[in-house]
């Protein structure tokens, strides 16, 4: 300072000052605007939950490793107590409007939704344009997305797959049959997630991974959909994403996300020089491609999507599946019984219309999907305002809702006894009593999971041939009860093992 004039020092002090000042008024401005953001529900007469700053009603996600489903559920469970039939919270300071009544899901998915149409999800087309694809997009866009990919998922075009699929599933038998031999415990998300990897990059990308041996596309994928960072990352961007896009944050790690599409580009070079073609869902957007129907972002946005849509979903659906399997040794039986019986008339061999005439791994199926629904909440953001039928609440443009479907699958009114794993709740007899809009997940009405029959194909398909030859007991190492991670995708915090038998013939 002492080689400063005097007239230059006094400069500096007024800059500082300035500076301070600024910074003083940009806080005070900032915390009035969201002191402001938190008195959203009240000033508007909606029920609420009272909200703390900085997290609002979210738990600290450092200190506090809830997941949101199951926070979801307990401010679901709040507004049923309070007798409302929905209830506005904050994630952070923004307001977030969660249904606590059937009616009112039905009306946001179904009934009205040319208000709801939009899920409101972080995309940074600019920086990384593979992330602008189905899930994410809106309005119009998503509109036309939707039309030109929906005859991909058609029932005809899942039994075509058929095969690619069967074949991809049969590489878990030798590493089911190794665990057998030497009694080691399995990692049964592992064991699954391979299996799925396989499966999706056969039909989705006419990869053979081979993920049991070779665990580079594994890794990669895993790299995508795991870690504290990608959920504190997806909290984030989701909850501020104006915030998120100025600081030009991509949705999916970059790298990652770099060496899929490489593989995609190289695949398609190599089928256009080779005149190669093959019954699988990269063919048919090569096609669409090739009419002009979607151009190559969009083509591999679609690719990277139903990577990551397929592969973490059905793994989880698997996973949870032999977990009350193994629990359940009466279920497994009477579910092993059916498969034989059934594949008695179809000369031993898993096929198409085998499994799908399997009922009994149908209810196993939905009842796993109720208890663990892979993704526990659905969005919606209100694109024009909207009076709530029965009641004085507007739902504002721009209004984000979260339908906590984990706490509806789990909600007696609906479910009597939730916790008890019981596939009878979806025989023939008592699914029509399930009440409507109480079940979700794949979510419902124009918006909902476009790739529900490939999911449920593929864990047909792998449940059905490993529970045919193999014994699955829960290993006592397991602790119990089961917690969940913080990751958007339903998964447990403890490894799920499992000892694997196998049956003789
Ligand atoms: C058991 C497996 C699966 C489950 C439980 C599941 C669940 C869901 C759910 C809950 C949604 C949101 C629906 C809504 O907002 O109403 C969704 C959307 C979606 N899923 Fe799935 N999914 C599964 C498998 C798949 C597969 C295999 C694919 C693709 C190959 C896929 C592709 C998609 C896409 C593209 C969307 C966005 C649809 C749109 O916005 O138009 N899903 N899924």
């Amino acid at each position: 300072m002492d080689d400063f004039s005097p007239a230059q020092k006094i400069k500096m002090e007024n800059y500082v000052s300035y500076l301070i000042t600024g910074l003083i008024l940009a806080t005070t401005i900032l915390l009035f605007y969201m002191k402001r953001q938190l008195t959203y529900w009240k000033k508007r007469n909606v029920p609420y939950l009272e909200p703390t700053f900085p997290f609002g009603n979210l738990d600290n996600p450092i200190a506090n490793k809830k997941s949101t489903g199951i926070q979801f559920k307990d401010f679901y469970d709040q507004f049923k107590k309070m007798g409302v039939k929905c209830g506005g919270v904050y994630a952070y300071v923004v307001p977030i409007l969660v249904p606590a009544d059937v009616e009112v899901n039905k009306h946001i998915l179904v009934k009205d939704f040319q208000h709801f149409h939009s899920r409101g999800f972080y995309s940074n087309g600019k920086d990384q344009p593979v992330s602008v694809n189905l899930f994410t997009i809106d309005g119009e866009k998503w509109r036309s997305l939707r039309a030109k990919f929906t005859p991909t998922f058609t029932s005809a075009k899942m039994k075509v797959m058929f095969e690619l699929m069967l074949i991809a599933s049969k590489t878990m038998e030798s590493h089911l049959q190794e665990h057998a031999a030497k009694k080691t415990p399995l990692n049964i998300k592992d064991c699954v997630s391979r299996m799925t990897t396989n499966i999706i990059g056969s039909c989705a990308f006419g990869i053979e991974c081979n993920s049991f041996k070779d665990t580079r596309f594994y890794k990669l994928l895993r790299n995508i959909v795991d870690g504290t960072t990608v959920s504190l990352k997806l909290a984030f961007c989701n909850a501020l994403p104006e915030i998120a896009q100025m600081l030009r944050i991509p949705l999916f790690p970059v790298n990652e996300t770099n060496s899929i599409c490489h593989s995609i580009e190289e695949t398609i070079a190599y089928r256009n020089e080779k005149k190669v073609s093959r019954n699988d869902f990269l063919q048919m957007l090569m096609e669409m491609k090739s009419n002009d129907v979607v151009d190559m972002d969009e083509l591999k946005g679609q690719c990277v999507l139903f990577f990551l849509a397929g592969f973490e979903t059905s793994a989880t659906t698997m996973t949870f599946m032999f977990y009350e399997l193994a629990r359940n040794q009466d279920i497994q039986d009477k579910l092993r019984k059916e498969i034989n019986e059934v594949l008695l008339k179809h000369d031993n061999q898993i096929s198409y219309e085998a499994v799908m005439s399997m009922k009994y791994l149908e209810m196993v199926m939905c009842e796993t999907l109720r208890m663990y629904p892979p993704l526990p909440i659905l969005n919606r953001t209100c694109v024009k305002d909207y009076k709530l039928p029965n009641s004085d609440i507007v739902i504002e443009k721009g209004t984000r809702i979260l339908l906590p479907i984990l706490a509806f699958h789990h909600d007696p009114e609906y479910f009597p006894e939730p916790n008890k794993f019981d596939p009878e709740r979806f025989s023939d007899e008592n699914k029509s009593k399930i009440q409507p809009y109480s079940y979700l997940p794949f979510g419902e009405g124009p918006r909902n999971c476009i790739g529900d029959r490939f999911g449920k194909q593929q864990v047909r398909v792998g449940v059905a041939s490993a529970i045919r030859k193999y014994k699955f007991k829960l290993n006592p190492k397991v602790k119990l009860p089961l917690e969940y991670t913080t990751s958007i995708v339903t998964t447990s915090t403890v490894d799920i093992l499992l000892d694997v038998e196998e049956i003789k013939v």
